[in-house]
Protein backbone atom coordinates (compact mmCIF):
# COMPACT_ATOMS: atom_id res chain seq x y z
CA UNK A 1 0.00 0.00 0.00
CA UNK A 2 2.64 2.16 0.58
CA UNK A 3 4.97 1.64 -2.40
CA UNK A 4 3.02 4.29 -4.47
CA UNK A 5 4.47 7.65 -4.59
CA UNK A 6 2.78 10.24 -2.53
CA UNK A 7 2.33 13.90 -3.19
CA UNK A 8 1.04 13.74 0.55
CA UNK A 9 4.71 12.67 1.93
CA UNK A 10 5.96 15.88 0.33
CA UNK A 11 3.80 17.98 2.09
CA UNK A 12 3.71 21.53 1.26
CA UNK A 13 3.48 22.68 5.76
CA UNK A 14 6.86 23.86 6.97
CA UNK A 15 7.79 22.22 9.64
CA UNK A 16 11.26 21.73 11.61
CA UNK A 17 9.29 19.66 14.62
CA UNK A 18 10.05 15.85 14.56
CA UNK A 19 7.16 13.52 13.75
CA UNK A 20 5.66 12.53 16.66
CA UNK A 21 5.73 8.97 17.53
CA UNK A 22 2.45 6.87 15.61
CA UNK A 23 0.59 6.47 19.06
CA UNK A 24 0.89 10.44 20.15
CA UNK A 25 -0.20 11.18 16.64
CA UNK A 26 -3.03 8.78 17.19
CA UNK A 27 -3.94 10.72 19.91
CA UNK A 28 -3.53 13.65 18.38
CA UNK A 29 -6.06 12.59 15.85
CA UNK A 30 -8.38 11.46 18.71
CA UNK A 31 -8.54 14.75 20.70
CA UNK A 32 -10.11 16.58 17.19
CA UNK A 33 -13.25 14.44 18.61
CA UNK A 34 -13.67 17.88 21.40
CA UNK A 35 -14.99 19.66 17.69
CA UNK A 36 -17.09 16.42 16.88
CA UNK A 37 -20.86 17.41 16.08
CA UNK A 38 -21.96 15.71 18.70
CA UNK A 39 -21.03 18.50 20.75
CA UNK A 40 -23.18 21.19 18.54
CA UNK A 41 -26.24 22.49 19.93
CA UNK A 42 -28.45 21.32 17.66
CA UNK A 43 -27.21 17.71 18.16
CA UNK A 44 -26.96 18.59 21.95
CA UNK A 45 -30.52 19.89 21.79
CA UNK A 46 -31.72 16.32 19.89
CA UNK A 47 -29.64 14.16 22.44
CA UNK A 48 -31.19 16.01 25.13
CA UNK A 49 -35.31 15.73 24.31
CA UNK A 50 -35.46 19.40 23.53
CA UNK A 51 -35.73 19.10 19.52
CA UNK A 52 -39.34 19.46 17.93
CA UNK A 53 -40.42 16.79 15.65
CA UNK A 54 -39.98 19.71 13.26
CA UNK A 55 -36.47 19.66 14.05
CA UNK A 56 -35.96 15.88 14.14
CA UNK A 57 -37.56 15.49 10.64
CA UNK A 58 -35.33 18.78 9.49
CA UNK A 59 -32.04 16.90 10.18
CA UNK A 60 -33.04 13.26 9.20
CA UNK A 61 -33.95 15.15 5.48
CA UNK A 62 -30.97 17.40 5.11
CA UNK A 63 -28.62 14.19 6.33
CA UNK A 64 -30.06 12.23 3.67
CA UNK A 65 -28.40 14.37 0.96
CA UNK A 66 -24.70 13.35 3.33
CA UNK A 67 -26.06 9.35 3.03
CA UNK A 68 -26.66 9.75 -0.60
CA UNK A 69 -23.31 11.12 -1.13
CA UNK A 70 -21.42 9.11 0.94
CA UNK A 71 -21.23 6.17 -1.75
CA UNK A 72 -20.40 8.82 -4.35
CA UNK A 73 -17.29 9.95 -2.27
CA UNK A 74 -15.85 6.20 -1.56
CA UNK A 75 -16.27 5.82 -5.47
CA UNK A 76 -14.29 8.56 -6.17
CA UNK A 77 -11.50 7.92 -3.54
CA UNK A 78 -11.79 4.46 -5.63
CA UNK A 79 -11.48 5.65 -8.59
CA UNK A 80 -7.83 7.61 -7.43
CA UNK A 81 -6.25 4.51 -5.59
CA UNK A 82 -4.21 2.73 -7.44
CA UNK A 83 -3.86 -0.04 -4.96
CA UNK A 84 -5.84 -2.98 -6.06
CA UNK A 85 -5.44 -4.37 -2.10
CA UNK A 86 -6.47 -1.06 -0.48
CA UNK A 87 -9.85 -0.33 -3.47
CA UNK A 88 -10.83 -3.92 -2.45
CA UNK A 89 -11.41 -3.19 1.37
CA UNK A 90 -12.55 0.19 0.32
CA UNK A 91 -15.11 -0.73 -1.84
CA UNK A 92 -17.40 -2.08 1.30
CA UNK A 93 -18.19 1.37 1.96
CA UNK A 94 -20.21 1.51 -1.38
CA UNK A 95 -22.11 -1.85 -0.05
CA UNK A 96 -22.41 -0.76 2.88
CA UNK A 97 -24.50 2.30 1.80
CA UNK A 98 -25.95 1.04 -1.71
CA UNK A 99 -26.47 -2.11 -0.37
CA UNK A 100 -26.27 -6.20 -1.89
CA UNK A 101 -28.27 -8.76 -2.40
CA UNK A 102 -29.48 -9.72 1.04
CA UNK A 103 -28.98 -6.28 2.44
CA UNK A 104 -30.95 -2.82 2.00
CA UNK A 105 -27.63 -0.84 3.05
CA UNK A 106 -27.45 2.09 4.49
CA UNK A 107 -29.45 4.49 2.05
CA UNK A 108 -32.69 2.07 2.27
CA UNK A 109 -32.34 2.63 6.27
CA UNK A 110 -31.78 6.06 6.33
CA UNK A 111 -34.62 6.15 4.06
CA UNK A 112 -36.81 3.70 6.77
CA UNK A 113 -35.48 6.66 9.14
CA UNK A 114 -37.60 9.04 7.82
CA UNK A 115 -40.60 7.18 7.33
CA UNK A 116 -39.96 6.44 11.28
CA UNK A 117 -40.26 10.54 11.40
CA UNK A 118 -42.88 11.35 9.42
CA UNK A 119 -41.13 12.18 6.02
CA UNK A 120 -42.22 10.55 3.13
CA UNK A 121 -39.38 8.00 0.56
CA UNK A 122 -40.51 10.21 -2.53
CA UNK A 123 -39.60 14.06 -0.20
CA UNK A 124 -36.35 12.50 0.58
CA UNK A 125 -35.29 11.84 -2.47
CA UNK A 126 -37.00 14.98 -4.09
CA UNK A 127 -34.00 16.82 -1.87
CA UNK A 128 -36.86 19.48 -1.32
CA UNK A 129 -36.14 20.00 2.29
CA UNK A 130 -31.70 19.97 1.51
CA UNK A 131 -30.57 23.35 2.61
CA UNK A 132 -28.03 25.08 0.61
CA UNK A 133 -26.02 25.55 3.39
CA UNK A 134 -26.02 21.38 3.82
CA UNK A 135 -25.76 21.09 0.36
CA UNK A 136 -22.68 23.23 -0.49
CA UNK A 137 -20.53 21.17 3.12
CA UNK A 138 -21.60 17.99 1.50
CA UNK A 139 -20.24 19.03 -1.50
CA UNK A 140 -17.63 20.50 -0.60
CA UNK A 141 -16.24 16.84 0.95
CA UNK A 142 -17.10 14.99 -2.27
CA UNK A 143 -15.20 17.50 -4.28
CA UNK A 144 -12.13 17.76 -1.54
CA UNK A 145 -12.48 13.28 -2.21
CA UNK A 146 -12.23 13.96 -5.89
CA UNK A 147 -9.44 15.87 -6.19
CA UNK A 148 -7.19 14.83 -3.10
CA UNK A 149 -4.57 12.06 -3.40
CA UNK A 150 -6.72 8.99 -2.09
CA UNK A 151 -4.19 8.75 1.35
CA UNK A 152 -5.75 12.20 2.13
CA UNK A 153 -8.98 10.88 1.05
CA UNK A 154 -9.04 8.56 3.57
CA UNK A 155 -7.72 10.38 6.40
CA UNK A 156 -10.94 13.15 5.43
CA UNK A 157 -13.31 9.84 6.37
CA UNK A 158 -11.81 9.71 10.17
CA UNK A 159 -14.71 11.66 12.10
CA UNK A 160 -16.09 8.17 11.57
CA UNK A 161 -13.65 7.48 14.96
CA UNK A 162 -16.56 9.74 17.02
CA UNK A 163 -19.69 8.46 15.32
CA UNK A 164 -20.08 5.42 16.87
CA UNK A 165 -20.71 7.31 20.07
CA UNK A 166 -23.22 10.01 18.54
CA UNK A 167 -25.37 6.34 17.14
CA UNK A 168 -25.18 4.77 20.70
CA UNK A 169 -26.41 8.52 22.06
CA UNK A 170 -28.98 8.44 19.69
CA UNK A 171 -30.15 4.58 20.32
CA UNK A 172 -30.03 5.47 24.08
CA UNK A 173 -31.94 8.58 24.32
CA UNK A 174 -34.29 9.08 21.36
CA UNK A 175 -36.95 6.12 22.31
CA UNK A 176 -37.34 7.94 25.30
CA UNK A 177 -37.17 11.75 24.07
CA UNK A 178 -39.54 11.06 21.14
CA UNK A 179 -41.75 7.89 21.73
CA UNK A 180 -43.85 9.26 18.80
CA UNK A 181 -40.83 7.93 16.42
CA UNK A 182 -41.49 4.54 15.07
CA UNK A 183 -38.74 2.07 16.68
CA UNK A 184 -38.40 0.62 13.28
CA UNK A 185 -36.78 3.61 12.23
CA UNK A 186 -33.38 3.42 14.35
CA UNK A 187 -31.53 -0.01 12.43
CA UNK A 188 -29.66 2.70 10.44
CA UNK A 189 -27.56 3.80 13.93
CA UNK A 190 -27.64 -0.17 15.09
CA UNK A 191 -25.66 -1.30 11.42
CA UNK A 192 -23.39 1.29 11.74
CA UNK A 193 -21.64 0.82 14.99
CA UNK A 194 -19.76 -2.05 13.80
CA UNK A 195 -19.50 -0.86 9.89
CA UNK A 196 -18.25 2.75 11.72
CA UNK A 197 -15.19 0.58 13.93
CA UNK A 198 -14.04 -1.44 10.44
CA UNK A 199 -13.97 1.63 8.68
CA UNK A 200 -11.88 3.32 11.31
CA UNK A 201 -9.38 0.93 11.63
CA UNK A 202 -8.76 1.30 8.29
CA UNK A 203 -8.87 4.64 8.07
CA UNK A 204 -6.22 4.72 10.57
CA UNK A 205 -4.15 2.78 9.18
CA UNK A 206 -3.47 4.21 6.51
CA UNK A 207 -2.90 7.69 8.49
CA UNK A 208 -0.19 6.10 10.80
CA UNK A 209 1.66 4.27 7.39
CA UNK A 210 1.76 7.95 5.79
CA UNK A 211 1.77 10.14 7.89
CA UNK A 212 5.47 9.36 9.23
CA UNK A 213 6.75 13.06 9.42
CA UNK A 214 5.63 15.99 11.31
CA UNK A 215 4.57 18.30 7.89
CA UNK A 216 2.25 14.81 6.64
CA UNK A 217 0.64 14.80 10.30
CA UNK A 218 -0.29 18.16 10.77
CA UNK A 219 -1.60 17.98 7.22
CA UNK A 220 -3.63 15.05 8.47
CA UNK A 221 -4.94 17.12 11.66
CA UNK A 222 -5.66 19.93 9.28
CA UNK A 223 -7.68 17.87 7.06
CA UNK A 224 -9.88 16.24 10.13
CA UNK A 225 -10.41 19.85 11.09
CA UNK A 226 -11.85 20.10 6.97
CA UNK A 227 -14.12 17.29 8.26
CA UNK A 228 -14.97 18.62 10.85
CA UNK A 229 -15.99 22.19 9.47
CA UNK A 230 -18.46 20.15 6.67
CA UNK A 231 -20.08 18.26 9.82
CA UNK A 232 -20.44 21.68 11.91
CA UNK A 233 -21.60 23.67 8.95
CA UNK A 234 -24.55 21.70 7.87
CA UNK A 235 -25.85 22.01 11.70
CA UNK A 236 -25.32 25.73 11.87
CA UNK A 237 -27.52 25.66 8.48
CA UNK A 238 -29.85 23.83 10.32
CA UNK A 239 -29.91 25.79 13.33
CA UNK A 240 -30.81 29.00 10.99
CA UNK A 241 -33.61 27.47 9.75
CA UNK A 242 -35.06 24.93 11.99
CA UNK A 243 -34.29 26.73 15.26
CA UNK A 244 -34.16 30.50 14.59
CA UNK A 245 -36.47 29.91 11.95
CA UNK A 246 -34.62 31.93 9.67
CA UNK A 247 -34.42 29.25 6.62
CA UNK A 248 -33.15 31.07 3.11
CA UNK A 249 -35.07 33.68 1.37
CA UNK A 250 -37.34 34.10 5.32
CA UNK A 251 -37.15 37.80 4.63
CA UNK A 252 -38.67 37.59 1.25
CA UNK A 253 -40.76 34.37 0.93
CA UNK A 254 -42.00 31.37 2.81
CA UNK A 255 -41.80 29.10 0.12
CA UNK A 256 -38.40 26.12 -0.25
CA UNK A 257 -37.30 28.58 -3.56
CA UNK A 258 -33.73 27.45 -2.75
CA UNK A 259 -32.54 24.40 -6.04
CA UNK A 260 -32.15 21.74 -5.93
CA UNK A 261 -28.48 20.54 -6.83
CA UNK A 262 -27.33 21.26 -10.65
O1 LIG B 1 -24.37 10.23 12.37
C1 LIG B 1 -23.23 10.67 12.47
O2 LIG B 1 -22.88 11.41 13.40
C2 LIG B 1 -22.26 10.29 11.42
C3 LIG B 1 -21.11 11.00 11.20
C4 LIG B 1 -20.24 10.60 10.18
C5 LIG B 1 -19.00 11.36 10.05
O3 LIG B 1 -18.37 11.61 11.08
O4 LIG B 1 -18.63 11.76 8.96
C6 LIG B 1 -20.59 9.51 9.36
C7 LIG B 1 -21.78 8.84 9.68
N1 LIG B 1 -22.59 9.23 10.68
C8 LIG B 1 -22.20 7.68 8.96
O5 LIG B 1 -23.24 7.09 9.29
C9 LIG B 1 -21.45 7.24 7.85
O6 LIG B 1 -21.81 6.26 7.21
C10 LIG B 1 -20.27 7.94 7.51
C11 LIG B 1 -19.36 7.76 6.48
C12 LIG B 1 -18.46 8.79 6.61
C13 LIG B 1 -17.31 9.12 5.77
O7 LIG B 1 -16.79 10.24 5.95
O8 LIG B 1 -16.94 8.31 4.90
N2 LIG B 1 -18.78 9.55 7.67
C14 LIG B 1 -19.87 9.05 8.25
Amino acid sequence: MTSIASPFAASAVETDAPALPPEAFRQALLAKGAYYHIHHPYQVDMAEGRATPEQIRGWVANRFYYQVNIPQKDAALLANCPDAATRRRWIQRLLDHDGHTDDGGGIEAWLALGEAVGLTRDELWAQEHVLPGVRFAVDAYVNFVRRADWREAAISSLTELFAPEAHRSRLDTWPTHYPWIDEAGYGYFRKRLKEARRDVDHGLEVALAVCTTAAAQQRALEILQFKLDVLWSMLDAMTLAYQLERPPYHSVTDRRVYHRGL
